[in-house]
């Protein structure tokens, strides 16, 4: 099946909508990571019906989840651009700020969001855990993430940047129970709470993955995210 016809099926199956013209720009997108990918280490999903749902259909879930209009929201540890920039491919509205360690993946999506015309999208070349010690703290309606790091890190690496009230969704495979449960205390004492777990099966697939919704209850203490190896090293 072509892939426009994956994405805007899938798409249906969440309750979203997408025209023609998102879909082609789905597939520049597509098509630019399947040209860098070929010369930089991007992703181990190749093929346009790979990409297509364990890419950018697994990304689309989140919009299913709350309502992104307008919002400002951080991709940590973003990538190649997942889930982020998918999710502004179907929702133009969303202020989008990606952030990766890696030099080279944000001059690929630097190069990317230029190709695809994109406005209102920052990339940023810096460690989560010392940008959350500069203005961005305490600075977006929504922080998402996936495959960076253990629910209990990810939440000192994430919460920082959400406003008091705002969400921070990490995705995770559906049998996450036992690594929800070790993440009790860091949500505590980051300022967060477990609003709700949402399982889903990617369109097409018998893939099963989980957001879970974290609400920043309050301000995360001026103590976190502590540095790298402290986190690594003495997990919350
Ligand atoms: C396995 S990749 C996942 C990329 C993307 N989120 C996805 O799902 O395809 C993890 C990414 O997180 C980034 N990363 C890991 N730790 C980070 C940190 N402390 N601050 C910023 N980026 C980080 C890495 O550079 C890498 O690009």
């Amino acid at each position: 099946m072509p892939m426009r016809n994956i994405l805007i099926q899938g798409a249906q199956q969440y309750g979203l909508t997408l025209s023609e013209e998102d879909a082609a720009a789905f597939y520049r997108y597509y098509e630019f990571l399947e040209e860098k990918n070929r010369v930089m280490n991007l992703t181990a999903i190749s093929g346009e019906k790979d990409v297509a749902e364990l890419h950018f259909l697994d990304s689309l879930a989140l919009l299913t989840l709350d309502s992104f209009a307008g919002k400002s929201v951080i991709d940590i540890g973003s990538g190649a651009g997942f889930p982020g920039l998918p999710m502004k491919l179907a929702q133009r509205s969303i202020k989008l700020t990606l952030l990766d360690a890696q030099q080279k993946r944000v001059a690929f999506l630097d190069e990317l969001c230029a190709l695809l015309e994109l406005p209102d999208v920052a990339c940023l070349h810096v460690r989560a855990e010392e940008a959350a010690l500069t203005g961005l703290r305490d600075s977006y309606d929504m922080a998402v993430s996936r495959a960076v790091a253990g629910l209990s890190m990810l939440c000192e690496l994430c919460l920082p940047f959400v406003k008091p009230g705002g969400l921070f969704i990490a995705m995770k495979s559906a049998d996450s129970d036992a690594e929800l449960r070790g993440a009790e205390n860091a949500l505590k004492l980051l300022g967060g709470a477990l609003e709700r777990v949402a399982d889903y099966t990617i369109p097409g697939t018998d893939v099963a993955h989980r957001a879970v919704m974290i609400r920043k209850t309050s301000p995360t203490p001026t103590a976190y995210p502590r540095r790298f190896a402290k986190i690594q090293k003495s997990p919350l």
